[in-house]
């Protein structure tokens, strides 16, 4: 791949990471893998400077606001921290301070990096007032109600042993949800059916972000504070802060140290490096960080973090486990996942222990996977874990093998759970089950799809109650949902047998499941046609192509009804994207499915949302860009375009009106716009046309 496809592609990906990060709470990759890419991007944008694009995640604070708060500025922008896994960039770092130093002696505080969520907290007069998330590091979310239910913060800070607390301060910390509250939280969703978390920072992130801050308070949150701020000058380091605050109350974990020298702070690390596992929260690595508030400003910062400080992240921890089986899972898709069953070398089904939790269970991604690894039954393999997400085999310990007997694997020809054969589409490593109407799993998979957040957002459902629903025979499809009464409801129960501990588990809806359930439902009436679109769960339709589609076509009848063509006219719309399209709307059952949420009520046509109408000086025509430009992001160019009755499309043809050229353009457009006669425009010709 060229560097250009690259460069676009890496930053394309990291914004999707980040966002389902830092908006969603999910970790679809490990930090690890996050961290190699946006460090290959890194470089090729030092390499290629006139190839970042504007929207490029490196010189960016990853986090966002969200529409659920009201969000407010920090009084001080609120940076990342720059990371690394290797010795060496710490000696190099060191390196940069010294030089920055002029001679100068310093010294560092290390600190564990407490994984969780920043909080920002603002004091006056004494008292709490404010508690704000990173945000985009310039504007936060206003969570004050759920940071109140910290308990060990104090809400009330008296001036105590000589220091001076100014008028108006702020504290920053580490919001978490320990280990415990942790795994009482996932057990209490396990047991009402509803879906966990994969780990305490997703978890914390997640809770701090409730509506209702009652749930917030029984959860258990935490927060370490690991700063001071103020217009005023009262503390000469780090360490002295760190010794004020928690003289005046404040929940300082006594884990720091000072170190003298670069080798202190490794001796540091290594110290922490199983230690950690004893603490009662998850962290990351250490945050190695200079002493001295005056040498820390002759540092200074770059636009997303200090140079005075660094995080040193701990490489994602391998063990050895022994491959009890290999079981196999089918998704919505009707994808088949292997996944390796992982014991310890005693195989009394109590599995291994890795960065801090019990891992049985690890992803094989597909049948290539097996042959790659030239896995076996009774193997031993390395087990690595990285930022605490869904553990992976990463090799065979072939010194081993024969240790125990071992079997080859046998990848299965039919369907687990239904015994439909499997099929293998070209060009694609995983198996898939045909059986989508009669396959358990896909159909369970698909109703969990429909009520994801970005889709209905019926969040009283989850997993295990739509089990529960399916296997009650009440729910076979997503349309069903909007037959339930709370009759059906109230009193459902299934009682769950733990194959290997023989305990029973009972699920049950009580009255309010069952009301909230009901209520649920009723509310997701009102979700707008984009979601509704993306729920229905077409292939290759993710929410961003929902959004396209539904802001084009306005309706599901247009889309329903649109030839191939007219799919592709729609910006954005690719050929496997339209061909998809049409293929779910030539299915009869489908389009029946389409019928019965309509007699149900849910939103299917677009509402005149935001757009406003601003004027018809474009109206008739139709427009395409490329390149960047200086007044407009390209949503906000889009929008223009259309609130004054122009037409965006997908590709340059000849019926394309106006090509308007950015900076950097692409030159593929160029040059076919030139081919076929295309008027090319500059973004100031663009204005100027809007202002007739
Ligand atoms: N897995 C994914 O999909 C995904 C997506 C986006 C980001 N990430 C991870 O998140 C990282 C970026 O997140 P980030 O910008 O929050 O950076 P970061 O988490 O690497 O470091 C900065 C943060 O560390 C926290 N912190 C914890 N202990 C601290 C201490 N003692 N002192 C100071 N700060 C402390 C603070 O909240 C601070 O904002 C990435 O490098 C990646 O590892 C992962
Ligand atoms: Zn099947």
């Amino acid at each position: 791949m060229n560097p250009a496809d690259r460069i676009i592609e890496l930053t394309e990906k990291l914004n999707y990471y980040n966002e389902r990060y830092y908006m969603d709470s999910v970790s679809e990759i490990s930090d690890q893998e996050f961290d190699l890419l946006l460090k290959e991007l890194e470089s090729l944008e030092t390499e290629y400077p006139d190839l970042k694009q504007p929207d490029s995640p490196t010189h960016r604070v990853g986090g966002g606001i969200t529409k659920n708060f009201a969000n407010v500025a920090h009084r001080y922008p609120m940076l990342s921290l720059a990371n690394t896994y290797s010795e060496q960039e710490l000696i190099d770092f060191d390196e940069r301070v010294r030089k920055g130093l002029n001679g100068e002696s310093y010294e560092y505080i290390c600190e564990q990096k407490f994984d969780g969520i920043s909080l920002s907290m603002t004091f006056e007069n004494g008292i709490f007032v404010r508690g704000v998330t990173r945000g985009d590091g310039v504007r936060g979310d206003d969570i004050t109600t759920n940071v109140k239910t910290l308990r060990s913060l104090p809400l009330k800070v008296n001036p105590k042993e000589g220091i001076s607390v100014p008028p108006i301060f702020e504290v920053r910390g580490e919001g978490f949800l320990p280990f415990a509250s942790f795994e009482k939280m996932n057990r209490e969703a396990e047991e009402a059916g509803e879906e966990s978390y994969a780990n305490p920072r997703n978890a914390a992130s997640g809770t701090f972000k409730l509506q209702d801050s009652k749930e917030v308070a029984r959860r258990g949150l935490d927060a370490y504070i690991y700063q001071f701020l103020a217009d005023q000058e009262i503390f000469a380091t780090h360490e002295e802060s760190l010794i004020a605050l928690k003289k005046l109350g404040f929940n300082v974990s006594q884990t720091y140290c000072k170190c003298a020298t670069i080798a202190d702070v490794m001796a540091y690390i290594k110290e922490w490096e199983d230690k950690r596992y004893s603490l009662p929260l998850a962290t990351d690595g250490i945050v190695i960080k200079l002493n001295s508030f005056a040498q820390r400003e002759e540092l200074g910062y770059t636009a997303k973090s200090p140079r005075w400080a660094i995080a040193y992240k701990y490489k994602a921890e391998s063990k050895p486990a022994i491959l009890r089986g290999v079981t196999y899972q089918v998704g919505r898709t009707g994808a088949i996942t292997p996944v390796a069953e992982l014991d310890n070398e005693k195989l009394n089904h109590k599995g291994i222990h890795l960065s801090g939790t019990t891992v049985k269970r690890a992803s094989l991604h597909n049948a290539n996977e097996i042959e790659r690894l030239d896995l076996r039954i009774g193997d031993t393999v390395f087990v690595e874990k990285g930022g605490e997400i869904i553990p992976k085999v990463t090799g065979v310990d072939l010194t081993r093998r024969g240790m125990f007997d071992t079997q080859k694997i046998e990848y299965p020809t039919n369907c687990p759970e239904c015994g439909a054969e499997l099929y293998r589409k070209e060009g694609e490593a995983n198996h898939y089950c045909p059986n989508e109407k009669g396959c358990p799993p896909q159909i369970r998979g698909r109703i969990e799809h429909f009520i994801h957040r970005k889709a209905m957002n019926i969040d009283s459902l989850g997993e295990g109650k739509i089990e529960l629903l399916y296997e009650k025979g009440l729910v076979k499809d997503a349309a069903d949902l909007y037959d339930l009464k709370y009759e059906q409801l109230f009193g459902l129960e299934k009682v769950i047998e733990d194959k290997e501990t023989g305990k029973v588990k009972r699920i049950g809806f009580k009255e309010k499941t069952a009301q909230n359930i009901v209520d649920g439902i009723e509310k997701s009436k009102e979700m707008p046609f984009k979601q509704v679109l993306f729920a229905i769960g077409i292939r290759y339709v993710g929410a961003t192509v929902a959004e396209k589609l539904a802001s084009f076509f306005k309706n599901i009848d247009a889309i329903k009804n649109a030839s191939y063509e007219e799919l592709r006219t729609a910006p954005e719309i690719g050929d496997k994207i339209a061909l998809s399209v049409l293929e779910y709307f030539q299915n009869e059952d489908n389009r029946q499915f389409i019928e019965r949420l309509r007699t149900a009520g849910l939103q299917l046509t677009a509402q005149n949302e935001v757009k406003e109408i601003e004027g018809d000086t474009l109206t008739g025509k139709t427009f395409l860009y490329t390149g960047t430009f200086e007044n407009f992001e390209r949503e906000a160019l889009e929008l223009k375009i259309e609130a004054n009755g122009g037409k965006v499309v997908s590709g340059v043809s000849g019926k394309l009106d106006y090509l308007i050229v950015g900076d950097k353009p692409g030159s593929s457009k160029i040059e076919k716009a030139k081919k076929l006669n295309v008027k090319m425009i500059s973004e100031t010709e663009f204005m100027a046309m809007l202002a007739v």
